[in-house]
């Protein structure tokens, strides 16, 4: 697991170190530019082979100061160096005034502008030091515009030009993930999206792993800065994260060459070897009417796949024959309308999932009642865990506070981003502003009492208490095949089949390992994916993490 820092947890790890007097701004400044290079000659070794030339875009703040410190050290190595700069020489900040000035007496400056773009010398490497965590606005119009130019340059070999961005793509908002939309209206997004290499400081930020991050950083590469590990015991495995800090979801490897049997191995209850079926939990799935009931069982067979001891799907009687035709290992019991959950469930019930496929009514909602007033009983050392997805969550969308009133911290809401406008409508995306998804997903869980992960290809995990995790299906874990009608069922059963072992370890880290599990199922499985595919890859993945 990796600390992810905001723009302004960043800024005060770098500032501790100075003010600790360990390191000058000058010296961290130094070390970005020469991370920034050194990622260069790694990714593209023929860039170190010989001297090159480079185009270097330079902002007004740090993010420019890197780039002079660029334009120096490649200029030094025999390259060909054209710096840009947008802003004024005369207000840069220190660190990056100096650097400036120590480029000046090696070479000129032009203004970063379409024009002044168009009429340069093609280059090997275009170099995007204009802004990094310092963005607070969309792009001015001159920038947006230099870059697009870039994108109808007519050097010759156009594609062969390499691109490396210093921080982020200028104009990502590194907290939030997001580009501002005028920049995609101008065609600015276009030419940013074509960053092929990504090189940050210290830790990853969220937004290289939100939203458009992925889609436009090309890949990421972290540069270690020399300000000293980031706080091992805030990503503690099997540990809820930091308060304040986010983390990214990894598999932990024992080895380079060893499986992950660390994390997320020795969290699946079956990694260890002895106890019986109830051991391991027991999951109670409901399913819909006569029709209605792919969801359910999709769940189901996701939760005993993910090693519960035992899973019950109840459904409604006239539903029964159509279960029973499909299901065999998967127990089966008839709830009729009226009747109480307590007729089907014992205290030996570890887990609940409900909502998929149950329909937006008032009975879901009566069952949801049920579900979430169950304590442990005299069997059950501690309350049951309850999965709440799909119509479990769109049966309260007129009235969220009557669901908030009745989740406890055993409690985990699984909505997409939809059905999470519907509940927490102020948080909705398109709402949200300046909000990241993960504080998003934070005030959502402070609102509701209990943990909410909300889905997509960037997955948050949050708790009550502020700690927050990032699941991203993104870069060399990319899983377009899982947006597939049915794909969210399957992460809720196993969610449900993973937390409901007695030992299992805090939700949040069962629901992380739930997220890491589906998308390497889909990895797994490859293109042609649907939602059936994923229970059955499961096998398969736990062979390959080592179980
Ligand atoms: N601190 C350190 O020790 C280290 C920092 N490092 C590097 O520093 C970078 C952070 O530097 P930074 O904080 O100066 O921010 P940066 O992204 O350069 O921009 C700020 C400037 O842009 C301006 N501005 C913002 N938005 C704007 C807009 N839309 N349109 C126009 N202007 C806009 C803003 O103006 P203002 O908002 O104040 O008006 C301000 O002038 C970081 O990403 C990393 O690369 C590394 O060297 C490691 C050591
Ligand atoms: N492009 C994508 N990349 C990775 N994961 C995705 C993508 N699209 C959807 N998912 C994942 O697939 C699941 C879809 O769930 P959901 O929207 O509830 O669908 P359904 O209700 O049909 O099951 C979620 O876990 C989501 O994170
Ligand atoms: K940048």
């Amino acid at each position: 697991m990796t600390e992810l820092l905001t723009s302004a947890q960043m800024r005060a790890v770098e500032q501790a170190a100075m003010d600790s007097g360990t390191v000058t701004g000058l010296e961290l400044m130094e070390r970005a530019g020469q991370g920034v290079i050194d990622a260069a000659f790694s990714h593209w070794p023929e860039l170190a082979q010989a001297a090159h030339r480079a185009l270097v875009l330079c902002g007004p703040g740090n993010n420019g100061g890197d780039g002079f410190v660029i334009a120096r050290l490649l200029k030094e190595a025999g390259w060909e160096v054209d710096p840009f700069l947008y802003g004024d020489a005369d207000k840069l900040p220190p660190d990056a005034k100096a650097n400036h000035q120590r480029w000046a007496a090696m070479g000129g400056v032009m203004e970063l502008t379409a024009e002044n773009l168009q009429a340069a010398v093609r280059p090997d490497l275009i170099v995007d030091a204009v802004f990094g965590t310092g963005l607070t606005r969309p792009l001015p119009s001159v920038v947006q515009q230099a870059f697009s130019s870039l994108g109808r340059n007519k050097w010759k070999g156009r594609t062969s030009i390499r691109r490396i961005a210093v921080d982020c793509p200028s104009g990502l908002n590194l907290d939030t993930g997001m580009v501002p939309h005028d920049l995609e209206k101008t065609g600015g997004v276009i030419s940013t999206n074509l960053t092929q290499l990504t090189v940050t400081f210290h830790t990853p930020k969220p937004g290289h792993y939100l939203g458009a991050g992925p889609l436009v950083c090309g890949a990421v590469v972290i540069a270690d800065i020399g300000l000293g590990p980031s706080d091992p015991e805030r990503s503690m495995l099997g540990q809820p994260p930091d308060d304040r800090r986010a983390r990214l979801v990894e598999p932990v490897f024992a080895g380079s060459n060893l499986p992950p049997r660390i994390w997320p191995g020795s969290f699946v209850s079956k990694s260890r070897r002895n106890g019986h079926k109830f051991n391991h939990g027991h999951v109670m799935v409901f399913a819909g009417g006569v029709g209605r009931g792919g969801a359910g069982r999709l769940a189901a067979r996701a939760a005993l796949r993910a090693g519960a001891g035992v899973v019950t799907l109840v459904c409604p009687p006239s539903a029964l024959i159509e279960n029973a035709c499909h299901l065999d290992a998967i127990m089966l019991r008839a709830l009729p309308k009226d009747a109480r959950l307590d007729s089907v469930a014992d205290d030996r019930v570890t887990a609940f999932c409900i909502g998929p496929g149950l329909g937006v009514n008032d009975r879901t909602r009566d069952l949801v009642a049920q579900v979430l007033a169950r304590r442990g009983g005299t069997r059950a050392w501690r309350d049951p865990v309850v999965v709440l997805d799909a119509d479990a969550l769109g049966s309260f969308a007129g009235d969220p506070v009557a669901l908030f009133d009745q989740c406890h911290p055993r409690t985990i809401l699984t909505p997409h981003e939809g059905e999470f406008a519907r509940l927490f409508p102020d948080l909705a995306l398109s709402q949200r502003g300046d909000l990241s998804k993960i504080d998003a997903a934070r005030q959502a869980a402070a609102r509701a009492g209990c943990t909410v992960l909300l889905k997509g290809p960037d997955t948050v995990i949050a708790t009550p208490r502020g700690g927050a995790s990032l699941h991203a299906a993104a870069y060399d874990r990319n899983a377009p095949w899982l947006a597939t009608a049915g794909a969210g069922d399957v992460l809720a059963g196993l969610i449900a089949g993973l937390a409901a072992p007695d030992t299992s370890a805090d939700l949040i880290t069962m629901a992380e390992i739930a997220a890491y599990l589906h998308v390497e199922c889909a990895a797994s499985f490859g293109p042609g994916l649907i939602a059936e595919d994923l229970p059955e890859e499961l096998p398969k993945v736990f062979r390959a993490i080592g179980l």
